[in-house]
């Protein structure tokens, strides 16, 4: 995973303690998600197993009479709907929905068949107000959730608590506020810990995400760099083709003469053009389906997965030509026009069954960015890649001509 970062995007909204930004919070959600999917199954299961335990002590306090089938039954029952929760968020590893739904549909029943247990057995109330202050906690810190759900499931199931032991009418004025001043305590320091913990995730991984994005893109235009397409995008994008018997494309560009540019007007004006031309392009390119790599200095790289040379051609043309009718202010009243030189090349592995190294189809369209240079820039050449090089003569097309 890898998207542009900016401080903005990392704003943590102080009330629910997530990013703001939906989209980053999302990456973050499903960056842990296996690490709180295996929580929350073992934290579920635990806290409704050791609740199905506790039935021994209705039995104990009550007999075998019919509350305490009543008790059990709601007991075992939620041993299921937790188990059914496991299995339905093992049925969908990738649903953070689920994991959170899951999460509070076992506290709420769990809270629901306790309350039941509360009112069965008044006698208990001291007891009982001290599980609840255990399963506050156990809500807030323990079972994985969102955390405004955890404040909502625990400040209800608290203040439900408090109305029910004030109608059970069993304890002494004082007993009654010391117990809900402790309720009210385990809420307030559950909520602070946990918030403290979203904070520190939330933190964890914008760090992490700023790491990932020096290592993986390039500073001056925004655009993945040479080492994330060479160890991670390359070879995952071939062998998705691969598998589904697809097409991708690969265009290698270059800006034409863009030494003359920092001779003439300087290096920030050189970089300005190299800004606006990975400007230009990335607005031409499907978002989050195509990629665009600053190969080199001016030099640029474009993958197109389900993209066959034809597509790949077009696209090389279009950005030709804009870029050729571009200029790029450098100065107050400065403008530079620049033109580029495209090669471009795709394998469709409908009909490619052999391997081959992933440089092999870099080497092609660099040898056709070198070729379209030769024969006088500002055009696209074009070949099919069949797993061997040089089979057919370069397709040309540009400057108004196509051969
Ligand atoms: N401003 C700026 N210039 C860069 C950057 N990276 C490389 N360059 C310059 O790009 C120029 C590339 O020049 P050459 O390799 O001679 O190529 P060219 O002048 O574009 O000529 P052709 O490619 O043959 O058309 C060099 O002057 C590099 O210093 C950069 O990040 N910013």
């Amino acid at each position: 995973m890898s998207f542009p970062v900016s401080d903005a995007a990392f704003a943590i909204s102080p009330l629910t303690a997530e990013f703001r930004d939906r989209t980053v919070e999302a990456h973050f959600s499903h960056h842990l998600l296996p690490q709180s999917k295996a929580q929350l199954r073992m934290t579920v299961m635990f806290c409704a197993s050791c609740f199905v335990l506790f039935g021994i002590t209705d039995v104990m306090s009550l007999g075998w009479n019919e509350t305490t089938m009543l008790l059990v039954a709601c007991r075992i029952l939620v041993f299921f709907i937790a188990a059914a929760g496991c299995v339905v968020n093992y049925l969908h590893p990738h649903s953070v929905g689920k994991a959170y739904l899951t999460a509070s549909v076992t506290e709420i029943i769990c809270l629901l068949a306790f309350a039941l247990a509360v009112v069965s057995r008044p006698a208990e109330l001291p007891w009982h107000a001290m599980a609840m202050s255990i399963m506050v906690l156990v809500i807030y810190l323990y079972i994985p959730n969102r955390l405004i759900y955890a404040i909502a499931i625990a400040i209800v199931s608290t203040i439900v608590f408090v109305i029910v032991a004030l109608i059970l009418d069993r304890l002494k004025g004082e007993e009654m506020l010391t117990m809900t001043m402790l309720l009210t305590l385990a809420n307030g320091f559950g909520c602070i810990a946990a918030r403290r913990y979203s904070l520190i995730r939330r933190e964890e991984f914008r760090v992490q995400s700023v790491l990932k994005n020096l290592s993986e893109r390039d500073p001056l235009t925004g655009c993945h760099n040479r080492r994330y397409l060479q160890q991670e995008l390359l070879n995952m994008e071939l062998s998705r083709a691969r598998r589904f018997r697809l097409s991708l494309a690969v265009i290698v560009c270059d800006i034409d003469y863009f030494k003359s540019v920092n001779d003439n007007y300087g290096h920030p004006a050189g970089d300005r053009v190299l800004v606006a031309f990975a400007n230009m392009m990335r607005g031409m390119i499907r978002e989050n389906v195509d990629s665009l790599i600053r190969f080199g200095g001016e030099e640029f790289l474009l993958v197109l997965p389900e993209t066959d040379l034809a597509g790949g051609m077009h696209l090389a043309e279009r950005m030709r030509a804009a870029l050729s009718a571009m200029s790029t202010q450098v100065a107050p009243g400065e403008h530079v026009g620049v033109t580029a030189s495209f090669g471009v090349t795709a394998v469709n592995f409908a009909t490619v069954s052999a391997r081959f190294p992933q440089e092999a189809l870099i080497e092609l369209a660099d040898q056709l960015l070198y070729a379209a240079k030769n024969g006088g820039r500002n055009t696209v050449r074009a070949l099919d890649f069949h797993g061997r090089q040089g089979v057919h003569a370069p397709r040309r097309i540009g400057n108004g001509t196509t051969s």
